[in-house]
């Protein structure tokens, strides 16, 4: 069953000056329970599609849908409200914030969520568990490795029980073992919960454990292979 529909996706940006056509009417549909890597050369437009299918930035025309719900056509406070509640996001650069601990980190999205604090913790804690990094629960980012942040990034994602997990580029600022590892541990997420990740990535090593693969290309969709 689809969980998300993008239908005939227009982006433009910079329209007043030179602009630079990002998304040129892409339709794509996807499933509870994919692996899918978004792939395709810079400036393809795979960004920009993460954050439209994120609800981060709207489409000039098209629409998103989500569950069901018409996510372009939200106001901007019911479009945090269902960010929140159904899409995990996993950043290249972390976006961890550095005054929390790990566990803070994780543990934000369920206070926002109106989630009481035993279970935020134990819930984090879990989390933590699972992503390999228990014992740094009390530690803060900046005294993290990379590889440590990024598996921060990813319980975080994933605290709010999801829908789906959106991720941008994740391994690029990874050594290749942090990165294999980060990759084993979606991919578990994914075979044991059902968890739905759909992520950006110049990475062959990531392409070569995606189920699906979608390339751009100017802004269109070039190809579409499931494996
Ligand atoms: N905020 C912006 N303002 C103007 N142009 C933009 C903006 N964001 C992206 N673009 C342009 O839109 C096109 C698509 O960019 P996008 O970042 O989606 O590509 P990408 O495939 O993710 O690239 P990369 O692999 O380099 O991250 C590019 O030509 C880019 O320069």
């Amino acid at each position: 069953m689809s969980i998300i529909t993008l239908n005939k996706i227009y982006k433009t940006y910079n329209s007043r000056q030179v602009p630079v056509h990002a998304l040129k009417g892409v339709d794509l549909l996807f499933d509870e329970g994919e692996f899918t890597a978004i792939v395709g050369p810079s400036g393809s437009g795979k960004t920009t599609l993460l954050n439209i299918l994120g609800g981060l930035d709207d489409p000039d025309s098209g629409d998103v849908i989500i569950d069901e719900v018409y996510v372009n056509r939200l106001s901007g406070n019911e479009k945090i409200k269902f960010r929140l509640n159904h899409i995990g996001f996993i950043f290249q650069a972390y976006n961890l914030i550095p005054v929390l601990t790990a566990r803070e980190n994780v543990e934000f999205i369920l206070e926002l969520q109106g989630v009481p604090k035993a279970e935020r913790k134990k819930r984090s804690l879990q989390l933590l568990e699972a992503v390999g990094i228990p014992e740094k629960a009390d530690v803060r980012p900046r005294q993290l490795s990379g590889g440590q942040q990024q598996r921060v990034a990813v319980a975080r994602a994933l605290a709010s029980n999801p829908r789906f997990v959106l991720a941008d580029e994740p391994t690029a600022n990874l050594d290749s073992t942090s990165a294999e590892n980060l990759l084993s541990i979606m991919h578990e997420l994914n075979q044991q919960e059902n968890t739905t990740f759909i992520f950006s990535t110049h990475d062959e090593r990531v392409v070569k454990k995606a189920r699906r693969v979608v390339t751009l290309q100017d802004g269109t969709i070039k190809d579409d292979k499931t494996i």
